[in-house]
């Protein structure tokens, strides 16, 4: 079968999320989208690393069950502080508190990506430190009320309004958005049709 991308099957991506999709359509032509519904809860003791691998992991296998001949990718995103692991903020209260952690700091933000085809998984976690600014109590209720917190990891976007507390980053930054570019393009390439 002809496959407009190059590769040994069509692609699904296991995301609910449209930056992974705006971002996944840079690099191929062609794929559809599915969102895995997981448990996202830590493990006791889980390493960050562990966790967002096993995320990405689980996303990816929960729709190749019903999708043996696609390739299927999924991503998780975590933010790490103090060796503190932040989610979704899912309030003011944790939100605030988060942005305690963040700000006048440096963190990491942690994207694993996982490819399953055929009962095959493929793996690979980036990392990437981020620098903050300092944000006052009166910046980080105002960013609140703009809503653009609220669905994000570690409750900011470097994308859009939250990249003026960004002063630096070390590594990928497509990373942070949700979706290593480089990365996935290099995995995805394991999977080229011969010519
Ligand atoms: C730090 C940071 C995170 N994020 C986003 C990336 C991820 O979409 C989200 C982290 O949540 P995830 O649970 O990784 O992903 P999701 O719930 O958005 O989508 P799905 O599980 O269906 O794939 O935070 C940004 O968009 N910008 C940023 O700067």
């Amino acid at each position: 079968m002809y496959q407009s991308n190059g590769l040994l099957a069509p692609v699904i991506l296991a995301s609910a999320s449209p930056r992974r999709k705006e971002l996944l359509g840079y690099i191929l032509d062609d794929f559809d989208v599915c969102s895995a519904d997981i448990d996202e809860s830590p493990k006791e003791n889980e390493k960050p690393e562990c966790l967002v691998e096993r995320l990405a992991e689980s996303k990816a296998k929960v729709i190749a069950k019903q999708n043996q001949d696609h390739i299927v990718l999924g991503s998780d995103t975590i933010v790490v502080v103090n060796n503190i692991i932040l989610g979704k903020p899912i309030g003011l209260e944790h939100f605030t508190s988060m942005m305690g952690l963040l700000s006048a700091n440096t963190h990491e933000v942690l994207t694993a990506i996982s490819l399953v085809y055929q009962g095959e998984c493929k793996n690979c976690v980036v990392l990437t430190r981020v620098a903050m600014a300092e944000l006052s109590e009166s910046e980080t209720l105002r960013y609140w009320k703009t809503g653009e917190p609220k669905d994000k990891a570690g409750g900011y976007a470097i994308q859009g309004i939250g990249g003026q507390f960004v002063k630096y980053i070390e590594g990928s930054h497509s990373s942070v958005i949700g979706l290593p570019l480089h990365e996935t393009k290099v995995l995805l390439a394991e999977y080229e049709m011969p010519c």
